[in-house]
């Protein structure tokens, strides 16, 4: 528990490290999320050495910069930043895919995601026994902030769920080998709610402990939200302010982990 709490997410500029159980509130009803986790941005190859962790050449905000690591952990810094990698490069994959799906450019995304503003978190969920408290459950009901994420979840435990149009919450078993994809907040500016943001959340109550991994990508921080414009017309004006996407990841950092 030390080792962890020398790297806090508190105590970092830019949120990067631990954050303890119950530290972080996503749904703003909830009372705390029972779960700890720890978040990481990008690094460049290569990363042979183990005591150094630099930041973003190129950052331009406060959440570009270092990441702090448990470098008493032998070899977890480059496993976790080489897996990282393997799905920033899937995620540049899928940018085209969603352009095309908007009938823009194939290239459209491509300036805006030169610096992979993404942030990949590795989640400890304990298992949760007792009565239920809908206040406090593994992640409470949230979109996430980004275009979308990739989400790797532990096989054969049933704990994600997602809200459908119907307001329902149905369950988001794990199927070996596959990814979930949400979209998330970026992509509902980008495109004024054409692609809508998931609603999702966490309850484990499998009677096991349950690790998952997201890749949260977003535009690059310096980026503005502009929508884009054939996502606006007169039956669909304008929804959202426009913000860069850092501002609105740092103001939800802010929102669910406190400062
Ligand atoms: O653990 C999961 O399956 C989802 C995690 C999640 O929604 C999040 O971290 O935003
Ligand atoms: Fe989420």
């Amino acid at each position: 528990m030390e080792l962890k709490m020398k790297i806090e997410n508190k105590t970092t500029p830019n949120w990067k490290g631990y954050s303890p159980l119950l530290s972080g509130n996503n749904d703003p009803n909830g009372k705390g999320d029972l779960q700890e986790g720890f978040e990481f941005g990008w690094e460049s190859p290569p990363l042979e050495r183990e005591g150094d962790s630099e930041g973003k050449a190129n950052g331009v905000t406060v959440l570009d910069g270092k990441n702090v690591w448990p470098f008493e952990v032998p070899g977890f810094r480059v496993a976790a930043v080489e897996y990282y990698h393997a799905l920033v490069n899937l995620g540049k994959l899928l940018f085209p895919i969603f352009a095309l799906a908007l009938d823009i450019d194939e290239t459209f995304f491509d300036d805006k995601t030169k610096t992979s503003a993404a942030l990949m978190r590795i989640i400890h969920y304990p298992d949760q026994t007792g009565p239920t408290d809908e206040g406090v459950i593994g992640i409470g009901a949230h979109t996430d902030w980004e275009c979308f994420t990739i989400l790797w979840q532990e096989p054969n435990i049933q704990a994600l769920q997602v809200l459908n149009a119907d307001k329902e919450w149905i369950d988001i078993p794990p199927i070996t080998g596959t990814f979930v994809v949400n979209l998330g907040d970026q992509f509902a500016r980008w495109t004024n709610d054409i692609f809508k943001s998931t609603v999702h959340r966490v309850i484990n109550r499998s009677g096991r402990r349950r690790f998952s991994t997201p890749l949260f990508f977003g535009t690059d921080y310096g980026v503005r939200l502009e929508p884009i414009p054939s996502c606006i017309s007169p039956d669909r004006p304008l929804k959202y302010e426009v913000v860069t996407a850092g501002e609105y990841v740092k103001a939800k950092l802010e929102a669910t982990y406190g400062r």
